[in-house]
């Protein structure tokens, strides 16, 4: 392949704040795991050429189990991330370097919920722009807490609440993260680091990060929801 859009699919965390006996892209839900959600939302578009999972080295038996049935020509066998998002992301690029794409889309595996249109809104700005990232403005009062007692207001305006996917051109966002500190937040800050013009568009209440047990049963009733 040579061009086109690539997805890259971070899945090398632990999980450590859902306390799940597994790693929680590999937990099901509604008799699918969260890292086959989330790979098949990037497999169900055909603007996607190939798709990248990052996981954990040593997570090579749970990731297989877990995307079990996904036979699709454009799904990479999965390579070891790092200690770090920012070095899962380094990792997974440097993995789709001889795919040559243009452009990657980077995302969350746990954010199995992700939706096609939220997809195409960041690929179409990339049309124009180095990158774009979606995000969600901050629509709740913002307290600085120290404690139960002690807070202060924090002004929400113009604050946004950032998601994935966060597309790049690929050359760039992978000499960027070549550079990039291994604690960066995430792929917008690498990438205004290196000085490249990203936008932001809209994306959705759907699109939320699993990332505690309240998630997971939040994540059920979305599939229960009509
Ligand atoms: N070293 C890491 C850390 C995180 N991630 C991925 O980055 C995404 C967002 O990270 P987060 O929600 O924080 O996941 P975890 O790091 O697993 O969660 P926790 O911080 O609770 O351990 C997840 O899909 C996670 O698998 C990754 O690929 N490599
Ligand atoms: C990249 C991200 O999804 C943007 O909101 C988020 O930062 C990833 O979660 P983490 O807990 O910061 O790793």
């Amino acid at each position: 392949m040579s061009g086109g859009t690539a997805a890259l699919i971070v899945a090398g965390g632990r999980g450590t704040r859902m306390g799940a006996d597994l790693p929680k892209q590999y937990l099901d839900i509604g008799g699918r795991t969260i890292l086959a959600r989330s790979v098949s939302a990037f497999l169900d578009l055909p603007d996607i050429a190939v798709v990248q999972v990052v996981i954990a080295a040593g997570d090579e038996a749970l990731c297989a189990d877990a995307l079990r049935g996904l036979n699709d020509a454009r799904l990479r066998p999965p390579v070891p991330g790092g200690a770090t998002r920012a070095l899962s992301v380094r990792a997974g690029l440097d993995a789709l370097a001889d795919a040559g794409p243009d452009h990657v889309l980077i995302h969350d595996a746990a954010r199995p919920f992700v939706p096609a249109e939220v997809i195409l809104a960041v690929l179409a700005a990339l049309g124009d722009a180095e990158g774009a990232f979606a995000a969600l403005p901050v629509v709740d009062a913002l307290w600085r807490a120290d404690g139960d007692r002690d807070y202060a207001p924090v002004p929400r305006a113009g604050l946004y609440r950032a998601q994935t996917p966060q597309g790049f051109r690929f050359d760039a966002i992978r000499a960027a993260h070549a550079r990039a500190p291994a604690d960066a937040a995430d792929d917008v800050e690498v990438a205004r680091a290196a000085g490249l013009e990203v936008r932001l568009v809209e994306g959705s209440e759907e699109n939320f990060k699993i990332t505690t047990e309240a998630d997971l049963r939040r994540a059920r009733r979305h599939l229960d929801a009509p």
